[in-house]
């Protein structure tokens, strides 16, 4: 039986009080992939924020990876980001430290102590990236592609139950995008169950999923043309 990562019913989405998506009504099953498509200010990132708890779920139902989002605490917050990997545009790696001590604060901040198990994870999510041998590197000393490989393996770091990528490839040239795709893709064929917004429709044709569009303040799937 499919089970729910997520689901949103009978939700509308506000930001300042101003309602920007309504009458969502959608789930998301364990070891989907599904992309999030639509213009620009149409509400990706304003959905996608509801998910990672950085919007309140203020009318509608809804959970994700097993939390009421109407009902969300504060405290919660930093626990429910533990089961949820994200990847942002714009990479956002602390750039006054090295990729290994990047990867060893994300650790400690979400309880290891353990220090050999905690390296061992982060070589486990370098090799995972195909960048075991850059962990001494400063952020801004790696491509553009490396460092969203590292955001990729960031996310990684605590198994998380979904990953929410909005936007990973929109600061990547078009070859790079696509190595970052597939490597998502990978990801993804591991198990993984991915969220990700985009308005490149190449990625789309090359790893084809199902896919939801976001326009009028509405949320709709769309169905592929061959
Ligand atoms: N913090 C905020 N306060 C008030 N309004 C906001 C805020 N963030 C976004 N909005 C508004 O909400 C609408 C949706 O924005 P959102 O960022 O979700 O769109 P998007 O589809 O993700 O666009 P993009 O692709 O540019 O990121 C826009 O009209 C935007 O101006």
């Amino acid at each position: 039986m499919s089970q729910p990562v997520l689901y949103l019913k009978n939700a509308n989405i506000f930001q300042d009080n101003i309602l920007i998506l309504k009458n969502l009504d959608f789930e998301i099953n364990k070891g989907e992939f599904f992309y999030l498509i639509g213009k620009t200010g149409s509400g990706k990132s304003s959905l996608l924020k509801i998910l990672y708890g950085d919007l309140p779920l203020i009318d509608g139902v809804g959970e994700v990876v097993d939390y009421d989002l109407p009902s969300l605490k504060e405290k919660q917050i930093p626990f429910l980001r533990r089961k949820i990997g994200i990847v942002f545009q714009d990479f956002k790696l602390l750039n006054d430290r090295t990729i290994n001590e990047n990867l060893l604060f994300v650790l400690k901040a979400t309880g290891w102590k353990n220090k050999d198990e905690m390296q061992s994870k982060i070589n486990e999510v370098l090799t995972k990236v195909g960048l075991q041998d850059k962990g001494y590197k400063m952020p801004f000393q790696l491509s553009g592609g490396e460092q969203q490989r590292i955001a990729i393996a960031r996310a990684l770091l605590n198994d998380p139950e979904l990953i929410i990528a909005d936007e990973p490839t929109g600061n990547l040239d078009p070859k790079t995008s696509m190595e970052v795709m597939a490597l998502l893709n990978e990801i993804h064929k591991s198990g993984k169950t991915i969220l990700m917004a985009t308005h490149d429709y190449s990625l789309i044709l090359k790893y084809p999923q199902r896919t939801f569009k976001v326009e009028n303040g509405e949320v709709f799937e769309v169905v592929h043309q061959q």
